[in-house]
């Protein structure tokens, strides 16, 4: 048992650090800070989803924005479209549960906000419906993904794509990468507020 403590641990830091070698996600990181900072200055939203895993992380990054993350800072304007249960059981019990989330960005969303959808296979169908609708109304996608970016990768204006078939490893690296994103905006955002 300890074994598989270390052979596990192992693979989470070796895919850590598969994710930090990679040029093109520490670029679209900076990239879609930068955006989502610029969308929120203007009176826009981050509009997150995910299933399982993936929904829980929508809500833990969206709570870092809506409260704080290190410092103490005003409330950054985000949502996560995980937790409503009327909305998400009415849309799938009445329609199908492929809208749950497309459903929320046909309510919610208005053009120049943002949509993350998060996804370690980057084929959930509930995700990659609502990346469509965000399209369609001109809100600007981005794809947190791994096993080759799935489906979501020819759909998102960004994506990034962690190198890893293995849902768990996947997630841990989103996570972090979560972590940096919400740092990244409030460093765009905070930097041009004042200037
Ligand atoms: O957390 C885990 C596995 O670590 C699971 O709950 C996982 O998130 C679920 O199976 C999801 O439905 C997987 O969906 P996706 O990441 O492929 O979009
Ligand atoms: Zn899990």
């Amino acid at each position: 048992m300890k074994d598989l403590v270390q052979k596990q641990l192992a693979q989470s830091i070796s895919t850590l650090q598969a994710t930090m070698e990679d040029r093109n996600i520490a670029d679209t990181i900076v990239t879609i800070a930068e955006l989502t900072a610029n969308a929120m200055l203007a009176g826009r939203k981050l509009m997150v989803a995910g299933n399982g895993g993936s929904a829980a992380d929508a809500q833990h990054l969206v709570a870092e924005f809506v409260v704080r993350l290190v410092e103490n800072r005003p409330a950054l304007r985000a949502i996560a479209l995980t937790t409503d249960t009327s909305i998400i059981t009415a849309a799938g019990n009445d329609f199908s549960y492929d809208c749950i989330f497309a459903r929320q960005v046909e309510a919610l969303g208005q053009p120049g906000d943002v949509f993350l959808g998060i996804s370690t296979s980057g084929n959930s169908k509930n995700i990659l419906q609502a990346v469509q609708q965000a399209k369609e109304l001109n809100i600007t996608t981005v794809g947190f993904t791994g096993n080759g970016g799935g489906r979501m990768a020819a759909l998102c204006d960004h994506n990034v794509i962690i190198p890893s078939n293995v849902t768990m490893n996947i997630q841990e690296s989103h996570l972090a990468l979560e972590h940096i994103f919400c740092l990244g905006v409030e460093h765009f955002y905070f930097k041009k507020e004042t200037s």
